[in-house]
């Protein structure tokens, strides 16, 4: 077994190793034999555009002693469903998985996203474990603890918070991934520099990037909110929303898959820099180098063909709206966000930065 040091996140009553290496896949069961805790038979879900990276992690479970059940979901936004979350508990059931068995996540944001609500009230709970293989998944949904499902009303509507026992990233998976999904996965880190760490920043304005100490740097600033507000009752884990107001609207009004998430990140961050120069202060060489990084990284500044008023539809079911405003993540500075209860006339007199009306 490779010998290296996990970072720890903390939040609430569970503390939690995230394992970052290259090849972990291969001696991923020894790690987990190691806790002695579970049943042979465990559920290993995966996208199923990953069966090459899915057979090596059984391999190496079996190899460990386990009884590994494999479990296929489709790939894409839509799988975040209540549909593919019943067919996934239904095989769970099926597949005999007892309340010592666990579920290990392999896969994007999607998949752990809906991995881990269904390991979340599968016999109201059983251990999880997210293996992320995107880039996103790495920085972002693969630690904290939200999982979910999208409603056609709006993104991530039905979820709990739900810790990881442990997360284990291999680098190695980076090697396979599309450009698209690796740019999207750009726009999550850039959320990080907008919102906690400017240096991170400078980091992506480079030529060449390190993905050891990106994904590195990513996890500990999102294990620093997570620790401090595991639930988001105080409004200081509602940072990493940073551009996501706009962002999820835009996934919804667009039909789930059109745009992948970090896209609409990326075009949400650039309606939330608007905003905050105009009511935070932000001086507006902030918002400018945030397009030229999304620019560098080929994610998109502009959008055709989006209709305003499903925008519009799409913002009333935001999860940080409340009594008749959308509270939104503003900064007013790089690194110092806050937020802010936006007058619609705001968010209406903003959106047309990213409409891009030739199209
Ligand atoms: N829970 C959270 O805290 C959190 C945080 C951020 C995003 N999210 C959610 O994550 C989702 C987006 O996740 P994503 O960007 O990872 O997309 P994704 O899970 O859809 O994966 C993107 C694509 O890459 C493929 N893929 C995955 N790994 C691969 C690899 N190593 N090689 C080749 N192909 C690979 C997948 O099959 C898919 O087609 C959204 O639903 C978003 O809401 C959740
Ligand atoms: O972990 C969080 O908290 C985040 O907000 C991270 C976001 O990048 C992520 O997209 C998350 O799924 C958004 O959750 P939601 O509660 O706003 O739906
Ligand atoms: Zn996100």
């Amino acid at each position: 077994m490779n010998s290296i040091t996990p970072l720890t996140v903390s939040a609430g009553s569970r503390s939690y190793p995230v394992w970052i290496g290259e090849g972990l896949l291969e001696d991923l069961g020894h790690r987990l034999a190691a806790s002695d805790h579970f049943s042979r038979r465990i559920a290993l879900v995966a996208d199923s555009n990953l069966r090459g990276y899915a057979k090596t992690t059984a391999a190496s479970l079996a190899e460990a002693g386990f009884d590994p059940v494999l479990l296929w979901v489709p790939p894409g936004e839509g799988s975040k469903s209540l549909g593919q979350l019943g067919i996934l508990l239904e095989k769970l059931a099926e597949n005999r998985i007892d309340r010592k068995g666990a579920l290990l996540a392999l896969g994007g944001g999607v998949l752990g996203d809906l991995a881990g609500f269904a390991a979340s009230i599968f016999l109201r709970g059983i251990a999880l474990y997210q293996i992320p293989t995107t880039l996103l998944a790495m920085v972002d949904s693969s630690v904290g603890g939200k999982t979910g499902i999208n409603l056609p009303q709006g993104k991530n509507l039905v979820g709990t918070f739900y810790q990881p026992w442990g997360v284990f990233v291999d680098l190695k998976t980076l090697s396979t991934l599309p450009e698209r999904e690796r740019r999207a996965g750009l726009a999550e880190v850039i959320k990080y520099g907008m919102i906690a760490d400017p240096s991170l920043l400078a980091c992506l304005a480079e030529k060449a990037l390190d993905w050891r100490s990106l994904v590195r740097r990513s996890v500990q600033i999102k294990a620093a909110v997570v620790a401090e507000d595991e639930r988001e009752t105080t409004g200081r884990r509602a940072v990493l929303n940073f551009g996501h107001t706009t962002g999820h609207a835009l996934e919804a009004a667009l039909g789930y898959g059109t745009l992948v998430h970090g896209e609409a990140v990326g075009l949400g961050m650039r309606v939330a820099a608007l905003l905050s120069q105009r009511l935070c202060g932000l001086p507006e060489r902030a918002g400018e180098l945030l397009d030229r990084l999304l620019e560098r990284h080929g994610l998109p500044r502009a959008i055709p063909g989006v209709s305003l008023f499903r925008i519009r539809e799409a913002l009333l079911v935001d999860k940080k709206r409340e009594r008749g405003a959308n509270r939104w993540v503003l900064l007013r500075a790089l690194g110092d966000p806050v937020l802010v209860d936006v007058p619609d006339a705001e968010i209406e007199r903003a959106l047309p930065l990213i409409l891009d009306s030739a199209g």
